[in-house]
């Protein structure tokens, strides 16, 4: 049972998910015992997908099927999908695995119900049993885990971001010749009254994305106001960090509906997560599951966010936050009046 992970790169340039799509690429094909193959889609010449073949084929991949066409540059993800039906039986592929990025995510259903595959999405880790692969995915706002076992031939799954690693082995040397093969789009892919994007404009988020945030200081309720998410964004910037926010501060109007972290907000995976006036409700903590480290500062010993931490502070944030954000300040060597700022 051959693997497919599949690419997409509508811009030209596949997103950052690629190592770690191809990390759980890799792991689905040893399960199986079948071949690891990838599939890029690209809105680009041809001749410009050199890097990205070579790239997937160092990460593992057996045979690199690529198709570019500048025409996908303004597709949205209906002409993907559309693109994906007609391609993905071309490799031959029993199993494809797509990036759980903003555009992975509204692509890899779809494509399911296209091509009548079982859908798995949000996966975070994939064991092998009698040559058949189990997807453990998390259930119930992430208070618990399954493990799913496909019953279609086909399957379409979608990877949680940040949450595998990249392969650990390469291939070495020069790509063999026969190694990327060139696929030409499904006839009608791109044609008939699809939606096109007319116009990008960039978010109002400053500094980086919180789905790529290494380092994520998140503030709650507990915070009492705008003003306190400044110390927040201090503490954030010393850790070369994001700032998120709970529902509850976000609806008091503290901070940006963007910022949101939870079930009906962003879901992240940072190294380092650190929940500051935040209790830790079910539906904050399904948007943080796969953070490595939670710190959590919160002055109520019994707070649910405490079962979830790694490290907790009992104490007034407004006493702790500052001294830490200078402790850390000088350790790090940055910004060495953050706190006396606050
Ligand atoms: C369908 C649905 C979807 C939802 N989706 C989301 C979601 O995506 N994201 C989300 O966050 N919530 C979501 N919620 C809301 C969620 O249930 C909680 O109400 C919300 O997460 C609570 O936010 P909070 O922890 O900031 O506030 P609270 O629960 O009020 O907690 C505030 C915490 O701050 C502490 N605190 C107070 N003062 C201080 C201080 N000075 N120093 C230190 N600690 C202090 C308190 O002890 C308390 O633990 C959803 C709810 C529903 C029903």
């Amino acid at each position: 049972m051959s693997v497919v992970a599949v690419v997409l790169a509508p811009e030209g340039t596949p997103g950052s998910g690629v190592d770690e799509l191809m990390g759980c690429a890799v792991e689905a094909a040893r399960a199986t015992g079948g071949e690891l193959l990838a599939l890029v889609l690209a809105g680009t010449e041809r001749t410009a997908l050199a890097p990205t073949a070579e790239r997937l084929w160092r990460l593992g991949a057996r045979r690199v099927f690529a198709a570019a066409d500048p025409a996908l540059r303004d597709s949205d993800a209906g002409a993907l999908v559309a693109a994906l039906a007609g391609l993905v039986p071309e490799t031959g592929a029993s199993v494809a695995v797509l990036d759980g990025d903003p555009l992975g995510a509204q692509v890899g259903p779809r494509l399911a119900m296209r091509l009548g595959a079982a859908s798995v999405t949000e996966v975070v880790e994939v064991r092998g049993v009698d040559g058949q692969i189990l997807w453990v995915r998390p259930i119930y706002g992430g208070k618990a885990m399954a493990a799913v076992r496909a019953r279609r031939p086909r399957t379409v799954a979608v990877v949680r971001p940040r949450v595998f690693r990249a392969p650990a082995a390469m291939q070495e040397g020069p790509v063999p010749a026969d190694a990327v093969v060139h696929l030409s789009l499904p006839a009608g892919a791109l044609g008939g009254a699809r939606p096109r994007v007319v116009e990008r404009r960039a978010g109002s988020s400053e500094g980086q994305k919180l789905e790529d945030a290494r380092v994520i200081v998140s503030g709650g309720r507990g915070v009492g106001g705008p003003e306190g998410f400044e110390a927040l964004r201090r503490l954030a910037e010393v850790l070369g960090g994001a700032v998120g926010a709970s529902r509850a501060a976000v609806d008091a109007g503290w901070a940006p509906a963007h910022l949101q972290i939870g079930q009906t907000g962003k879901i992240v995976a940072p190294d380092l997560y650190v929940a500051v006036g935040i209790s830790g409700a079910s539906q904050h903590l399904a948007g943080v599951s796969g953070a490595r480290h939670v710190v959590a500062i919160n002055k109520d010993p019994e707070a649910p966010i405490f079962r979830a931490a790694e490290l907790g502070l009992v104490e007034d944030y407004r006493k702790v936050l500052p001294l830490l954000t200078d402790r850390l300040a000088q350790a790090l060597g940055r910004g060495g009046d953050a706190a006396r700022a606050s």
